[in-house]
């Protein structure tokens, strides 16, 4: 079931340095939320404190809350293993495990998770996720192959597929297709606005079109100077955003005067 999240009064280090200051958003659930802002503003490390993947980096930690449907993914008792299960993650690059089949890597996660499933419960999963990532068709004649072996978006696709297959309750993108061509770009958008009907998403991405074109709500990043923490400038409807942002920061910004 797709989840809310609300973030309070966020601030994000990297050992002593402060990278982002001041966050508080909120995302609906079954939604697509964009961040955008020019590089090093902090984008990628608001998403990734989303999901707890920000303090496996040695000395990095935040301080603020973080709450899903209310529940503060911080607290103490809160098993962060957990937390990424629940919300899960895609990366820029594609990474689907390169020895592993393209079955494998679906399932990798529920692998992770242990516990006994039948063969035929593991296949319904398998084809549910591909179907779902929109790979079904392209790979079912070849399952048991390399997920190495499939093109640039395809792999992206798998890895879409890896991660709802554990049916996470928020899936995170990084920038999931900066690697790709405009093809699999395509596919890539057209996959997220079907997977807001199960899921809530937030994306960063450097291309504005594209935010434009997935996202209900766009947040725009900026940092003062170089060396300074980012903050969240002005957060919207996408549509208000591009059309009639209130700040002239996000004005310049998407209207390519800089960044
Ligand atoms: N592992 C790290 N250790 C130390 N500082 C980091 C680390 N990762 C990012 N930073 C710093 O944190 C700040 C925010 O970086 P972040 O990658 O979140 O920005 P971004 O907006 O996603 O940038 P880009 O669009 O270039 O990916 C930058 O000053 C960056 O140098």
């Amino acid at each position: 079931m797709a989840k809310r999240i609300d973030v309070a009064d966020l601030d994000i280090y990297y050992g002593a340095f402060k990278a982002v200051e001041n966050v508080s958003l909120s995302v609906e659930p079954r939604s697509v939320t964009a961040f955008i802002g020019p590089s090093g503003c902090g984008k990628s490390t608001v998403l990734r404190s989303l999901n707890r993947m920000h303090e496996v980096i040695p000395g990095a930690y935040v301080e603020g809350k973080v709450l899903l449907d209310g529940q503060d993914i911080y607290a103490s008792d809160v098993d962060p293993v957990n937390v990424r299960r629940t919300i899960g993650m895609v990366f820029q690059r594609p990474n689907p495990f390169p020895t592993m089949s393209i079955y494998e890597n679906v399932i990798a996660g529920l692998r992770l998770e242990g516990g006994k499933r039948r063969k035929g419960e593991m296949d319904d999963i398998v084809e549910k996720s591909l179907r779902g990532a929109n790979l079904w068709e392209e790979v079912k004649d070849r399952l048991s192959r390399p997920g190495s072996g499939l093109s640039g978006g395809q792999q992206q696709r798998l890895c879409i597929a890896r991660a709802i297959a554990v049916e996470p309750q928020v899936l995170l993108m990084d920038e999931p297709c900066s690697a790709l061509d405009p093809i699999s770009t395509l596919a890539i958008e057209d996959l997220i606005e079907e997977l807001k009907e199960r899921f809530t998403i937030v994306i960063v991405t450097h291309n504005m079109q594209q935010a434009a074109r997935v996202s209900d709500t766009t947040g725009f990043f900026n940092l003062s100077a170089v060396g300074k923490p980012g903050r969240l400038v002005e957060m919207a409807p996408t549509e208000t955003m591009f059309s009639t942002p209130t700040q002239q920061a996000t004005e310049d910004y998407i209207s390519g005067r800089f960044g």
